[in-house]
């Protein structure tokens, strides 16, 4: 048998080279926001009629590849409201989640983490759209494990909420997995009426129920 692909000797010509990258930002790449909320943030607010701690939330979307139970492939993520603007969640890494083999794929491991992130808005009955969103992936998830997620709302700025999440295995004390830190963007329920694909809108609007608790979140006092 040869060796394994990362004790094999490097090939000539094949070691990774960098190059000097710019970081100048032109209006078509307007510069990053920053993950640490500025000096005049203030506390998240946990609205009065947010569920209790121990709640489930339920989907916000039936078909949302994070929460919806619609889609068979979605993640299914189930989240709970915690003490505070904080919500616990558990994802289990199905087969259909792999990157490497019996391994959960990156890309997955970050939605279940921005899904988990995204539903803290709720609890502030604010709408909100991930702006920006960074991962670390500190231990491989293997398939079928349980991801304990934890996530909270750090401070909020105008319509920028700061917030960040772990994600840890072998239970909820368990080793951290992955973390992330969010920028989430609040926007008006027109956001998605404007930029949704025209069937699933219309569809979306024909549920009372969806549109009511949409619009009642505008509302905040
Ligand atoms: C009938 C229908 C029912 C509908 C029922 C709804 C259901 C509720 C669904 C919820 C769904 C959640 C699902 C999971 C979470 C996702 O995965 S959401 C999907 C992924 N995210 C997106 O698609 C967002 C795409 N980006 C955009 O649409 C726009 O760039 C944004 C984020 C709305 C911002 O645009 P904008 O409103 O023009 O913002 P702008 O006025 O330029 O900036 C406002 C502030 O935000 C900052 N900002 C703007 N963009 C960013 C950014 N990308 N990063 C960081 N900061 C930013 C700005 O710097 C600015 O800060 P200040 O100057 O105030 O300090």
């Amino acid at each position: 048998m040869g060796p394994s692909l990362a004790r094999r000797a490097r090939l000539p010509g094949t070691a990774v080279r960098s190059a000097a990258v710019s970081a100048a930002t032109s209006p078509e790449t307007p510069p990053e926001t920053s993950l640490v909320p500025p000096d005049d943030a203030v506390a998240p607010v946990r609205h009065p009629e947010a569920p209790a701690p121990g709640t489930p939330l339920g989907a916000h979307y039936d078909h949302c590849f994070g929460c919806g139970q619609a889609l068979p492939h979605g993640l299914h993520l189930q989240a709970h409201a915690g003490e505070g603007v904080s919500v616990t969640a558990e994802f289990t890494v199905k087969p259909q989640h792999q990157g490497a083999p019996g391994l959960a794929h990156g890309g997955v491991l970050t939605s279940a983490l921005d899904e988990t992130l995204g539903s803290l808005n709720w609890l502030m009955h604010s709408i909100a759209v991930t702006g920006r969103l960074e991962t670390d992936f500190l231990l491989p998830v293997p398939v079928d494990t349980v991801l304990h997620l934890d996530a909270r709302c750090t401070a909020v700025h105008g319509r920028k909420i700061y917030s960040d999440a772990v994600g840890r295995i072998g239970g909820p004390k368990g080793p951290i997995a992955v973390r992330a830190k969010a920028v989430f963007i609040e926007v008006k329920v027109e956001h998605f009426i404007d930029n949704g694909r025209k069937e699933e809108i219309e569809a979306a609007m024909e549920d009372p129920d969806q549109v009511r608790r949409a619009r009642a979140f505008e509302v905040n006092p």
